[in-house]
Protein backbone atom coordinates (compact mmCIF):
# COMPACT_ATOMS: atom_id res chain seq x y z
CA UNK A 1 0.00 0.00 0.00
CA UNK A 2 1.01 3.38 -0.39
CA UNK A 3 -0.21 4.79 2.93
CA UNK A 4 -2.23 7.65 1.37
CA UNK A 5 -5.64 8.13 2.57
CA UNK A 6 -8.11 7.83 -0.92
CA UNK A 7 -11.53 9.61 -0.99
CA UNK A 8 -13.59 6.28 -0.46
CA UNK A 9 -15.69 6.26 -4.14
CA UNK A 10 -19.38 6.87 -3.36
CA UNK A 11 -21.61 4.78 -5.48
CA UNK A 12 -25.06 4.91 -6.48
CA UNK A 13 -27.38 2.00 -6.30
CA UNK A 14 -29.54 1.04 -9.14
CA UNK A 15 -31.82 -1.65 -9.05
CA UNK A 16 -32.11 -5.16 -9.88
CA UNK A 17 -33.99 -4.98 -12.74
CA UNK A 18 -32.41 -1.86 -13.93
CA UNK A 19 -29.16 -3.57 -14.15
CA UNK A 20 -30.65 -7.07 -16.04
CA UNK A 21 -31.90 -4.73 -18.72
CA UNK A 22 -28.61 -3.04 -19.06
CA UNK A 23 -26.66 -6.52 -19.51
CA UNK A 24 -28.98 -8.27 -21.80
CA UNK A 25 -28.93 -5.56 -24.45
CA UNK A 26 -25.29 -6.15 -24.96
CA UNK A 27 -26.06 -8.94 -27.17
CA UNK A 28 -23.50 -11.92 -27.59
CA UNK A 29 -23.02 -13.14 -30.67
CA UNK A 30 -25.50 -16.59 -31.85
CA UNK A 31 -23.06 -18.36 -33.32
CA UNK A 32 -24.35 -22.53 -34.02
CA UNK A 33 -22.25 -25.61 -35.17
CA UNK A 34 -23.57 -29.21 -36.29
CA UNK A 35 -22.46 -32.09 -33.33
CA UNK A 36 -23.54 -35.79 -33.96
CA UNK A 37 -26.53 -36.73 -31.93
CA UNK A 38 -24.88 -38.66 -29.80
CA UNK A 39 -23.16 -35.38 -28.33
CA UNK A 40 -26.08 -33.51 -28.20
CA UNK A 41 -27.58 -33.90 -25.29
CA UNK A 42 -27.98 -30.84 -22.88
CA UNK A 43 -27.26 -28.66 -25.84
CA UNK A 44 -29.64 -26.15 -27.13
CA UNK A 45 -31.32 -26.56 -30.42
CA UNK A 46 -30.58 -23.80 -33.00
CA UNK A 47 -32.90 -24.27 -35.36
CA UNK A 48 -36.86 -25.79 -34.99
CA UNK A 49 -37.05 -29.45 -35.40
CA UNK A 50 -40.39 -30.00 -37.98
CA UNK A 51 -41.49 -33.27 -38.47
CA UNK A 52 -40.07 -34.44 -42.35
CA UNK A 53 -43.13 -37.17 -41.85
CA UNK A 54 -45.65 -38.85 -40.30
CA UNK A 55 -45.22 -41.15 -37.42
CA UNK A 56 -45.80 -43.39 -37.45
CA UNK A 57 -45.12 -43.45 -41.15
CA UNK A 58 -47.62 -46.30 -42.30
CA UNK A 59 -50.19 -47.69 -41.07
CA UNK A 60 -49.33 -50.36 -38.17
CA UNK A 61 -50.46 -53.32 -35.79
CA UNK A 62 -50.28 -51.99 -32.43
CA UNK A 63 -50.16 -55.95 -31.21
CA UNK A 64 -49.58 -59.29 -31.79
CA UNK A 65 -52.53 -60.89 -34.11
CA UNK A 66 -54.07 -61.49 -37.31
CA UNK A 67 -54.44 -58.74 -39.69
CA UNK A 68 -58.39 -59.11 -41.28
CA UNK A 69 -60.51 -57.55 -43.81
CA UNK A 70 -63.35 -56.11 -40.86
CA UNK A 71 -66.16 -56.64 -43.33
CA UNK A 72 -65.32 -60.52 -43.54
CA UNK A 73 -66.02 -60.92 -39.48
CA UNK A 74 -69.64 -59.37 -39.52
CA UNK A 75 -71.02 -62.33 -39.31
CA UNK A 76 -68.87 -64.03 -36.91
CA UNK A 77 -70.22 -64.90 -33.56
CA UNK A 78 -69.73 -67.54 -30.64
CA UNK A 79 -72.77 -69.71 -32.65
CA UNK A 80 -71.21 -69.09 -35.93
CA UNK A 81 -67.24 -68.75 -35.43
CA UNK A 82 -65.82 -67.45 -38.89
CA UNK A 83 -62.19 -69.21 -39.97
CA UNK A 84 -59.73 -67.57 -42.09
CA UNK A 85 -57.07 -69.28 -43.65
CA UNK A 86 -53.63 -67.72 -42.58
CA UNK A 87 -51.66 -66.93 -46.21
CA UNK A 88 -48.41 -65.51 -44.65
CA UNK A 89 -46.43 -64.52 -41.45
CA UNK A 90 -44.97 -60.85 -40.92
CA UNK A 91 -42.57 -59.72 -38.49
CA UNK A 92 -41.80 -55.96 -37.62
CA UNK A 93 -39.70 -54.54 -40.70
CA UNK A 94 -41.55 -57.07 -43.11
CA UNK A 95 -44.24 -56.15 -45.76
CA UNK A 96 -47.21 -58.96 -46.90
CA UNK A 97 -46.03 -60.13 -50.02
CA UNK A 98 -49.63 -60.64 -51.61
CA UNK A 99 -53.15 -59.03 -51.90
CA UNK A 100 -55.58 -60.19 -49.15
CA UNK A 101 -58.00 -61.71 -50.75
CA UNK A 102 -61.93 -62.14 -49.01
CA UNK A 103 -61.70 -64.60 -46.03
CA UNK A 104 -58.17 -64.72 -45.74
CA UNK A 105 -55.96 -63.03 -43.26
CA UNK A 106 -52.29 -62.62 -42.46
CA UNK A 107 -50.54 -63.56 -38.92
CA UNK A 108 -48.65 -59.83 -38.26
CA UNK A 109 -46.83 -58.64 -35.30
CA UNK A 110 -46.49 -55.62 -33.52
CA UNK A 111 -45.12 -53.06 -35.56
CA UNK A 112 -45.61 -54.77 -38.80
CA UNK A 113 -46.94 -52.61 -41.46
CA UNK A 114 -51.02 -53.34 -42.06
CA UNK A 115 -51.33 -55.42 -45.32
CA UNK A 116 -53.71 -52.97 -47.43
CA UNK A 117 -56.47 -54.82 -47.68
CA UNK A 118 -56.77 -55.22 -44.42
CA UNK A 119 -58.25 -52.78 -41.66
CA UNK A 120 -58.90 -54.37 -38.39
CA UNK A 121 -56.10 -56.31 -36.02
CA UNK A 122 -57.61 -59.81 -34.02
CA UNK A 123 -55.11 -60.41 -30.96
CA UNK A 124 -53.79 -63.81 -30.85
CA UNK A 125 -55.60 -64.37 -27.52
CA UNK A 126 -58.69 -63.78 -29.57
CA UNK A 127 -58.38 -66.01 -32.05
CA UNK A 128 -57.84 -69.97 -32.35
CA UNK A 129 -54.92 -70.86 -34.94
CA UNK A 130 -54.58 -74.39 -35.98
CA UNK A 131 -53.17 -76.06 -39.24
CA UNK A 132 -54.86 -78.73 -41.59
CA UNK A 133 -53.46 -80.48 -44.38
CA UNK A 134 -50.07 -78.29 -44.03
CA UNK A 135 -52.54 -74.90 -44.06
CA UNK A 136 -52.56 -72.63 -41.54
CA UNK A 137 -56.18 -71.20 -40.08
CA UNK A 138 -58.02 -69.32 -37.66
CA UNK A 139 -61.03 -68.90 -36.43
CA UNK A 140 -62.57 -65.73 -34.77
CA UNK A 141 -66.29 -66.02 -32.44
CA UNK A 142 -67.13 -62.07 -32.47
CA UNK A 143 -67.25 -59.21 -35.45
CA UNK A 144 -64.07 -56.72 -35.44
CA UNK A 145 -64.88 -53.53 -36.90
CA UNK A 146 -62.95 -51.62 -39.20
CA UNK A 147 -60.14 -49.58 -37.75
CA UNK A 148 -60.07 -52.28 -34.76
CA UNK A 149 -56.77 -52.26 -33.58
CA UNK A 150 -55.00 -50.00 -35.87
CA UNK A 151 -52.03 -47.50 -35.17
CA UNK A 152 -52.45 -44.90 -38.09
CA UNK A 153 -49.89 -43.32 -40.11
CA UNK A 154 -49.81 -40.02 -38.94
CA UNK A 155 -51.49 -40.76 -35.81
CA UNK A 156 -48.19 -39.53 -33.23
CA UNK A 157 -47.15 -36.63 -35.66
CA UNK A 158 -47.90 -35.47 -38.78
CA UNK A 159 -45.93 -34.64 -41.52
CA UNK A 160 -44.36 -30.75 -41.20
CA UNK A 161 -45.25 -30.37 -37.30
CA UNK A 162 -42.92 -27.91 -35.66
CA UNK A 163 -42.52 -29.99 -32.82
CA UNK A 164 -39.75 -28.26 -30.93
CA UNK A 165 -38.84 -24.60 -31.10
CA UNK A 166 -34.93 -23.14 -31.44
CA UNK A 167 -33.81 -22.26 -28.22
CA UNK A 168 -34.70 -25.93 -25.95
CA UNK A 169 -32.10 -27.51 -24.74
CA UNK A 170 -31.93 -31.35 -25.69
CA UNK A 171 -32.76 -33.71 -23.34
CA UNK A 172 -33.55 -37.65 -23.75
CA UNK A 173 -37.29 -37.17 -25.22
CA UNK A 174 -35.54 -35.05 -27.91
CA UNK A 175 -32.65 -37.28 -29.21
CA UNK A 176 -35.43 -39.94 -29.49
CA UNK A 177 -37.33 -36.97 -31.78
CA UNK A 178 -33.98 -36.00 -34.05
CA UNK A 179 -33.24 -39.87 -34.13
CA UNK A 180 -37.11 -40.42 -35.62
CA UNK A 181 -36.06 -38.23 -37.99
CA UNK A 182 -32.75 -39.13 -38.79
CA UNK A 183 -30.57 -36.71 -37.88
CA UNK A 184 -27.35 -37.66 -37.13
CA UNK A 185 -25.90 -34.55 -36.91
CA UNK A 186 -27.79 -31.69 -35.19
CA UNK A 187 -27.64 -28.00 -35.77
CA UNK A 188 -27.11 -26.40 -32.14
CA UNK A 189 -26.55 -23.06 -30.18
CA UNK A 190 -22.26 -22.99 -29.99
CA UNK A 191 -21.42 -22.29 -26.27
CA UNK A 192 -19.92 -19.31 -25.65
CA UNK A 193 -16.38 -20.09 -23.92
CA UNK A 194 -16.14 -17.91 -20.57
CA UNK A 195 -12.82 -17.27 -18.61
CA UNK A 196 -13.06 -17.49 -14.53
CA UNK A 197 -10.03 -15.61 -12.89
CA UNK A 198 -10.39 -15.27 -9.03
CA UNK A 199 -8.49 -12.74 -7.42
CA UNK A 200 -7.11 -12.25 -3.86
CA UNK A 201 -3.82 -12.87 -2.16
CA UNK A 202 -5.86 -14.72 0.41
CA UNK A 203 -6.04 -17.61 -1.78
CA UNK A 204 -4.71 -20.99 -2.06
CA UNK A 205 -5.25 -23.40 -4.29
CA UNK A 206 -7.18 -26.92 -3.94
CA UNK A 207 -4.00 -29.08 -3.16
CA UNK A 208 -2.53 -26.31 -0.63
CA UNK A 209 -2.68 -26.27 3.27
CA UNK A 210 -4.36 -23.87 5.21
CA UNK A 211 -2.03 -21.03 6.49
CA UNK A 212 -2.98 -18.34 8.81
CA UNK A 213 -5.20 -15.70 7.01
CA UNK A 214 -4.95 -17.65 3.63
CA UNK A 215 -8.83 -19.22 2.20
CA UNK A 216 -8.97 -21.74 -1.01
CA UNK A 217 -10.47 -20.84 -3.68
CA UNK A 218 -13.99 -21.66 -3.48
CA UNK A 219 -15.64 -19.71 -6.27
CA UNK A 220 -13.83 -20.42 -9.06
CA UNK A 221 -14.82 -23.57 -8.89
CA UNK A 222 -18.48 -22.89 -8.19
CA UNK A 223 -18.61 -21.03 -11.32
CA UNK A 224 -16.81 -23.74 -13.59
CA UNK A 225 -19.67 -25.91 -12.56
CA UNK A 226 -22.60 -22.74 -12.64
CA UNK A 227 -21.35 -21.86 -16.27
CA UNK A 228 -21.40 -25.89 -17.49
CA UNK A 229 -25.01 -25.78 -15.76
CA UNK A 230 -25.73 -22.64 -18.19
CA UNK A 231 -24.96 -23.90 -20.86
CA UNK A 232 -21.50 -22.66 -21.44
CA UNK A 233 -18.08 -23.45 -21.62
CA UNK A 234 -15.58 -22.43 -18.45
CA UNK A 235 -12.07 -21.92 -18.99
CA UNK A 236 -10.12 -22.08 -15.98
CA UNK A 237 -7.94 -19.33 -15.76
CA UNK A 238 -6.70 -20.18 -11.35
CA UNK A 239 -6.26 -17.14 -9.36
CA UNK A 240 -4.60 -13.71 -9.63
CA UNK A 241 -2.95 -11.73 -6.66
CA UNK A 242 -3.98 -8.35 -5.57
CA UNK A 243 -1.42 -6.75 -7.59
CA UNK A 244 -2.29 -4.24 -10.21
CA UNK A 245 -0.11 -4.94 -13.42
CA UNK A 246 0.05 -8.58 -12.85
CA UNK A 247 -4.27 -8.38 -12.94
CA UNK A 248 -4.30 -5.31 -16.10
CA UNK A 249 -1.99 -7.80 -18.01
CA UNK A 250 -3.84 -11.20 -16.97
CA UNK A 251 -7.48 -9.72 -17.53
CA UNK A 252 -6.77 -7.90 -20.69
CA UNK A 253 -4.89 -10.69 -21.98
CA UNK A 254 -7.33 -13.03 -21.54
CA UNK A 255 -10.28 -11.19 -22.52
CA UNK A 256 -9.23 -10.90 -25.90
CA UNK A 257 -9.27 -14.96 -26.05
CA UNK A 258 -12.85 -15.60 -24.62
CA UNK A 259 -16.49 -14.54 -25.08
CA UNK A 260 -16.51 -13.60 -21.43
CA UNK A 261 -14.54 -13.03 -18.28
CA UNK A 262 -15.54 -13.55 -15.18
CA UNK A 263 -13.60 -12.51 -12.13
CA UNK A 264 -14.51 -12.65 -8.54
CA UNK A 265 -13.48 -10.29 -5.83
CA UNK A 266 -11.62 -7.11 -6.05
CA UNK A 267 -14.72 -5.15 -6.88
CA UNK A 268 -15.84 -3.37 -3.59
CA UNK A 269 -14.21 0.13 -2.50
CA UNK A 270 -11.45 -1.88 -0.32
CA UNK A 271 -7.51 -0.62 -0.91
CA UNK A 272 -7.11 -3.87 -2.58
CA UNK A 273 -9.87 -4.27 -4.88
CA UNK A 274 -8.38 -3.27 -7.65
CA UNK A 275 -11.00 -4.16 -10.30
CA UNK A 276 -12.52 -0.96 -10.68
CA UNK A 277 -8.89 0.75 -11.65
CA UNK A 278 -8.05 -2.21 -14.36
CA UNK A 279 -11.67 -1.15 -16.02
CA UNK A 280 -10.68 2.72 -15.75
CA UNK A 281 -7.63 1.39 -17.72
CA UNK A 282 -8.66 -0.56 -20.32
CA UNK A 283 -11.26 1.69 -20.96
CA UNK A 284 -14.29 -0.38 -20.33
CA UNK A 285 -17.35 0.76 -20.69
CA UNK A 286 -18.90 0.24 -17.23
CA UNK A 287 -22.74 -0.33 -16.81
CA UNK A 288 -22.93 -0.67 -13.22
CA UNK A 289 -20.71 -1.15 -10.01
CA UNK A 290 -23.95 -0.94 -7.43
CA UNK A 291 -26.87 -2.74 -7.18
CA UNK A 292 -29.66 -2.62 -4.84
CA UNK A 293 -29.68 -5.92 -3.59
CA UNK A 294 -28.29 -8.32 -1.26
CA UNK A 295 -26.27 -10.18 -1.60
CA UNK A 296 -24.05 -9.31 -4.62
CA UNK A 297 -24.82 -5.42 -4.18
CA UNK A 298 -20.83 -4.69 -5.79
CA UNK A 299 -21.61 -6.67 -8.81
CA UNK A 300 -20.09 -5.02 -11.69
CA UNK A 301 -20.40 -5.51 -15.32
CA UNK A 302 -18.38 -3.69 -18.23
CA UNK A 303 -18.03 -4.30 -21.83
CA UNK A 304 -14.21 -3.98 -23.40
CA UNK A 305 -13.86 -4.80 -26.95
CA UNK A 306 -16.81 -7.29 -27.95
CA UNK A 307 -16.08 -9.00 -24.49
CA UNK A 308 -18.23 -8.88 -21.50
CA UNK A 309 -16.41 -8.56 -18.18
CA UNK A 310 -18.30 -9.64 -14.96
CA UNK A 311 -16.66 -8.47 -11.91
CA UNK A 312 -18.76 -10.37 -9.55
CA UNK A 313 -18.08 -10.61 -5.73
CA UNK A 314 -15.38 -12.22 -3.96
CA UNK A 315 -18.35 -13.32 -1.10
CA UNK A 316 -19.35 -16.87 -2.36
CA UNK A 317 -22.79 -16.55 -1.72
CA UNK A 318 -22.64 -12.90 -3.64
CA UNK A 319 -20.63 -14.69 -6.17
CA UNK A 320 -23.26 -17.15 -6.49
CA UNK A 321 -26.03 -14.65 -6.92
CA UNK A 322 -24.26 -12.66 -9.30
CA UNK A 323 -23.57 -15.34 -11.56
CA UNK A 324 -27.31 -16.26 -12.04
CA UNK A 325 -28.96 -13.10 -12.09
CA UNK A 326 -26.64 -11.51 -14.71
CA UNK A 327 -24.62 -13.45 -16.47
CA UNK A 328 -26.94 -16.81 -16.89
CA UNK A 329 -29.26 -14.52 -18.95
CA UNK A 330 -26.37 -13.53 -21.08
CA UNK A 331 -25.30 -17.01 -21.96
CA UNK A 332 -28.62 -18.47 -22.29
CA UNK A 333 -29.67 -15.45 -24.82
CA UNK A 334 -26.61 -16.25 -26.67
CA UNK A 335 -27.99 -19.98 -27.21
CA UNK A 336 -31.45 -18.56 -28.39
CA UNK A 337 -33.23 -19.33 -25.37
CA UNK A 338 -36.06 -17.21 -25.16
CA UNK A 339 -36.65 -17.16 -21.59
CA UNK A 340 -33.10 -16.98 -20.43
CA UNK A 341 -34.29 -15.80 -16.70
CA UNK A 342 -34.20 -17.84 -14.05
CA UNK A 343 -37.88 -19.39 -13.62
CA UNK A 344 -40.21 -17.40 -11.47
CA UNK A 345 -42.93 -19.64 -9.40
CA UNK A 346 -45.05 -18.71 -5.60
CA UNK A 347 -43.55 -21.39 -3.30
CA UNK A 348 -44.77 -20.96 0.83
CA UNK A 349 -42.38 -20.13 3.00
CA UNK A 350 -42.08 -22.88 5.53
CA UNK A 351 -39.26 -21.01 8.31
CA UNK A 352 -39.61 -17.77 9.43
CA UNK A 353 -37.38 -15.25 7.94
CA UNK A 354 -37.27 -12.13 10.29
CA UNK A 355 -34.27 -10.33 8.35
CA UNK A 356 -35.24 -6.91 7.37
CA UNK A 357 -33.18 -5.25 4.68
CA UNK A 358 -33.65 -2.04 2.47
CA UNK A 359 -32.50 -3.48 -0.78
CA UNK A 360 -34.00 -6.55 -3.15
CA UNK A 361 -32.89 -9.63 -1.39
CA UNK A 362 -31.75 -13.43 -3.07
CA UNK A 363 -32.17 -15.47 -0.54
CA UNK A 364 -29.96 -19.11 -1.03
CA UNK A 365 -33.42 -21.15 -0.38
CA UNK A 366 -33.73 -24.71 -0.16
CA UNK A 367 -36.74 -26.15 -1.93
CA UNK A 368 -39.33 -29.31 -1.43
CA UNK A 369 -42.23 -30.34 -2.72
CA UNK A 370 -45.42 -31.56 -0.84
CA UNK A 371 -48.63 -32.65 -2.34
CA UNK A 372 -50.03 -29.49 -4.19
CA UNK A 373 -47.63 -26.71 -3.08
CA UNK A 374 -43.90 -25.79 -3.90
CA UNK A 375 -42.44 -25.00 -0.05
CA UNK A 376 -39.30 -22.95 0.39
CA UNK A 377 -36.96 -22.47 2.82
CA UNK A 378 -33.07 -20.70 3.14
CA UNK A 379 -30.58 -23.43 2.43
CA UNK A 380 -28.64 -22.61 5.50
CA UNK A 381 -26.15 -19.41 7.26
CA UNK A 382 -27.54 -16.51 5.54
CA UNK A 383 -24.46 -14.01 5.08
CA UNK A 384 -23.07 -12.86 1.63
CA UNK A 385 -20.00 -14.58 2.36
CA UNK A 386 -21.30 -17.79 3.72
CA UNK A 387 -20.14 -20.82 1.39
CA UNK A 388 -22.34 -23.70 3.10
CA UNK A 389 -25.64 -22.80 2.57
CA UNK A 390 -25.11 -23.19 -1.04
CA UNK A 391 -24.74 -26.86 -1.53
CA UNK A 392 -28.26 -26.83 -0.34
CA UNK A 393 -29.49 -24.17 -2.67
CA UNK A 394 -31.67 -25.21 -6.00
CA UNK A 395 -33.48 -21.75 -5.69
CA UNK A 396 -33.51 -18.21 -4.26
CA UNK A 397 -36.05 -16.64 -2.57
CA UNK A 398 -36.63 -13.13 -3.87
CA UNK A 399 -37.77 -10.70 -1.39
CA UNK A 400 -39.01 -7.40 -2.42
CA UNK A 401 -36.46 -4.37 -0.32
CA UNK A 402 -38.52 -2.38 2.38
CA UNK A 403 -40.62 -4.97 3.85
CA UNK A 404 -40.24 -6.67 7.09
CA UNK A 405 -39.06 -10.06 7.80
CA UNK A 406 -41.27 -12.78 6.52
CA UNK A 407 -43.05 -15.63 8.17
CA UNK A 408 -43.86 -19.45 8.11
CA UNK A 409 -46.71 -19.29 5.73
CA UNK A 410 -45.95 -16.42 3.62
CA UNK A 411 -46.41 -17.08 -0.24
CA UNK A 412 -43.14 -15.99 -1.55
CA UNK A 413 -41.58 -15.41 -5.09
CA UNK A 414 -39.20 -18.09 -5.57
CA UNK A 415 -36.27 -18.31 -8.49
CA UNK A 416 -35.42 -22.26 -9.46
CA UNK A 417 -31.84 -23.01 -10.43
CA UNK A 418 -32.60 -26.04 -12.29
CA UNK A 419 -35.99 -25.80 -14.70
CA UNK A 420 -35.95 -27.00 -17.85
CA UNK A 421 -37.99 -23.79 -18.93
CA UNK A 422 -36.86 -20.15 -17.65
CA UNK A 423 -38.94 -17.08 -16.99
CA UNK A 424 -39.06 -13.96 -19.62
CA UNK A 425 -38.08 -10.55 -18.17
CA UNK A 426 -39.27 -9.04 -15.99
CA UNK A 427 -39.82 -11.10 -13.31
CA UNK A 428 -42.08 -8.56 -11.49
N1 LIG B 1 -16.50 -0.27 3.20
C1 LIG B 1 -17.16 -1.18 2.49
N2 LIG B 1 -16.78 -2.45 2.54
C2 LIG B 1 -17.43 -3.40 1.84
C3 LIG B 1 -18.54 -3.05 1.04
C4 LIG B 1 -18.92 -1.70 0.98
O1 LIG B 1 -19.88 -1.34 0.29
N3 LIG B 1 -18.19 -0.80 1.71
N4 LIG B 1 -19.21 -4.03 0.39
C5 LIG B 1 -19.20 -5.31 1.05
C6 LIG B 1 -19.89 -6.27 0.22
S1 LIG B 1 -21.54 -6.08 0.12
C7 LIG B 1 -19.23 -7.27 -0.37
S2 LIG B 1 -20.13 -8.46 -1.20
C8 LIG B 1 -17.79 -7.41 -0.35
C9 LIG B 1 -17.28 -7.56 -1.78
O2 LIG B 1 -15.93 -7.71 -1.76
P1 LIG B 1 -15.08 -7.82 -3.08
O3 LIG B 1 -15.93 -8.24 -4.19
O4 LIG B 1 -14.27 -6.64 -3.21
O5 LIG B 1 -14.20 -9.12 -2.79
P2 LIG B 1 -12.89 -9.23 -1.92
O6 LIG B 1 -12.71 -8.05 -1.11
O7 LIG B 1 -11.80 -9.64 -2.81
O8 LIG B 1 -13.28 -10.46 -1.02
C10 LIG B 1 -14.40 -10.47 -0.19
C11 LIG B 1 -14.45 -11.73 0.63
O9 LIG B 1 -14.58 -12.85 -0.21
C12 LIG B 1 -13.49 -13.78 -0.02
N5 LIG B 1 -13.12 -14.36 -1.32
C13 LIG B 1 -12.63 -13.65 -2.35
N6 LIG B 1 -12.40 -14.46 -3.38
C14 LIG B 1 -12.72 -15.68 -3.01
C15 LIG B 1 -12.69 -16.95 -3.65
N7 LIG B 1 -12.25 -17.08 -4.91
N8 LIG B 1 -13.13 -18.03 -2.97
C16 LIG B 1 -13.57 -17.90 -1.70
N9 LIG B 1 -13.65 -16.73 -1.05
C17 LIG B 1 -13.21 -15.63 -1.69
C18 LIG B 1 -12.40 -12.92 0.53
O10 LIG B 1 -11.42 -13.66 1.20
C19 LIG B 1 -13.16 -11.95 1.41
O11 LIG B 1 -13.46 -12.56 2.62
O12 LIG B 1 -17.17 -6.29 0.20
C20 LIG B 1 -17.80 -5.80 1.39
N10 LIG B 1 -17.02 -4.72 1.90
O1 LIG C 1 -22.47 -7.38 -2.46
MO1 LIG C 1 -22.58 -7.81 -0.93
O2 LIG C 1 -22.83 -9.37 -1.37
O3 LIG C 1 -24.24 -7.17 -1.08
O4 LIG C 1 -23.13 -8.58 0.41
MG1 LIG D 1 -13.00 -6.25 -1.37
Amino acid sequence: MDGVKRVVEKRTPISVSEAVKKVIKIRLGQETELVHLHGAYRRTLAEDLIAKHSVPPFDRSPYDGFAIRSEDSSEASRDHPKTFRVIETIGAGSVCSQHVQPGEAVRIMTGAMLPIECDAIVMLELADAFSKDEIDYMTIKRAFPSGHNISYKGEDVGEGTVLIQKGTVINPGTSALLATFGYEYVKVAKKPTIGVYATGSELLDLGDSLEPGKIRNSNTHMLLAQIERAGAIPRYLGSLPDEFDRCYTKIKETAEQVDMLITTGGVSVGDFDLLPEVYAKLEADVLFNKIAMRPGSVTTVAVWQDTLLFGLSGNPSACYVGFEVFVRPVIGMSLFQEKPHLKKVKATLIESFPKANPFTRFVPSHVTYSNDRIQVSPSGFNKSSAVSSLAKTEAFMMLPGGTRGYESGDVVDVLLLETAEGSEWPWD
